[in-house]
């Protein structure tokens, strides 16, 4: 986690002492076709996948900013349209003071070596017939940063760096074990010098003790180069360790937002809560204890359900407002720089006192009548 970050800050907060906003993400959408076949386009099926869906975003220089979310919620497809691995289909990407949300070719070069991308298994990311020292030196090659002796020094310093010996330049990826390429992952990441480091999933393919071992490392790389990092995780105990701040994705949309602590100590949507309420805890006696998770499946992208998307799911549900109004992101009161998109959040106390819930048989009936849209 950045030292220098001051996790209270927000996005409005306008002080001099403000770190400088290094991403900007505004309203930005990425849909995906449904279909892509040529009989669908005849057919006239022209619909979407939903995959990002209108997200505002600020990474600011030094700091990590965790994505979290289940499986499906848009959070690869997010950190890929921010690091400009996919053009977005709408909003703006603002890096370093440059829009970037529709640059191609030539003018997205600099920013693919200032923006990198770890992916969840790092051996997407190496030629498997190219030894892991000629896989981290490439892009030295590509970006015309350095040749001959300079380049194989970079790579050399960059593997002592993150705790590879020198015989380990010559292996070749399926040599390797799973913490040893992730390494060469982070070297490959490192290489270019970037500014943003996005990881996707960096440590879920791991053991339990080598993810703190990569987590360490990548909190410690952070420091010494000078780093700002996107981190995408479902592991909310990942993302604990690691970010300043976390925004947490349902179906394509933030849904809260805030600096670490806040959304571990005092979340406010309920889905927040149920993700929480999910993580595996160990009991005094060693064991683990089973979590309630979360009730149904994910939305489907395609027709996600209307006013707040994750009313058929929501323990707390209100009739009438839920279903039929899309909540915005407003300030929790108290917590600077934290917000969530709920209608609980207009509620006074009073009303809040006298909600009753609604049952497990009446929830099943609001996801059917949802699903059924
Ligand atoms: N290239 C694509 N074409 C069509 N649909 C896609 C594509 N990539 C992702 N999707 C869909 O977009 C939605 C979001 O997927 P995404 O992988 O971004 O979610 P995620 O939160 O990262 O999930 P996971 O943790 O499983 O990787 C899903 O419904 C997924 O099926």
């Amino acid at each position: 986690m950045s030292s220098t970050t001051d996790n209270t800050t927000t996005d409005d907060d306008a002080t001099d002492a403000r770190p400088r906003e290094l991403l900007q993400a505004a309203n930005v959408k990425k849909h995906f076709p449904l279909n892509e076949g040529l009989i669908d386009r005849l057919l006239g099926d022209d619909r979407v996948v939903r995959a990002v869906d209108g997200v505002d975003l600020t990474v600011h220089a030094g700091e990590t900013v965790g994505i979290v979310g289940e499986s499906g919620s848009g959070k690869s497809t997010l950190g890929r349209t921010l690091s400009r691995l996919y053009e977005p289909t709408d909003g703006s990407v603002v890096f370093d003071g440059q829009h970037i949300e529709t640059h191609s070719g030539r003018e997205l070069r600099p920013i693919r070596r200032r923006i990198q991308y770890v992916f969840q298994d790092p051996m997407s990311a190496l030629n498997p017939r190219k030894t892991v020292g000629q896989s981290v030196a490439r892009p030295l090659e590509v970006h015309d940063i350095a040749s001959g002796d300079e380049k194989w020094k970079r790579v050399a310093d960059l593997f002592e760096e993150v705790g590879l010996g020198p015989s380990q330049l010559d292996a070749y990826p399926h040599e390797l074990s799973g913490g040893q390429r992730q390494r060469v992952g982070l070297c490959r990441a490192l290489v270019t010098e970037p500014d943003l480091v996005v990881f996707d999933e960096p440590v879920s393919a791991l053991d339990v003790t080598l993810q703190a071992q990569i987590l360490n490392l990548i909190n410690r790389l952070q420091r010494e180069f000078d780093l700002s990092y996107l981190l995408i995780s479902h592991n909310l105990n990942v993302v604990r360790q690691v970010c300043d701040r976390i925004a947490v994705m349902y179906a394509g949309e933030i849904v809260e937002r805030g600096a670490t602590a806040d959304i571990f100590e005092n979340p406010q949507h309920p889905y927040t809560r149920s993700l929480l309420d999910a993580i595996p805890q160990i009991d005094g006696d060693g064991t683990r204890a089973d979590r309630k998770g979360l009730d149904g499946e994910p939305p489907s992208a395609t027709n996600p359900p209307s006013g707040c998307r994750f009313h058929p799911r929501c323990p707390e549900f209100i009739d009438g407002s839920c279903p039929g109004q899309k909540p915005s992101l407003q300030d929790v009161e108290g917590d600077a720089g934290h917000e969530a998109a709920c209608h609980w959040l207009d509620r006074s106390e009073a009303e809040r006192a006298a909600h009753t819930p609604p049952s497990t048989t009446e929830r099943e009936v609001i996801r059917s009548e949802s699903a059924d849209d």
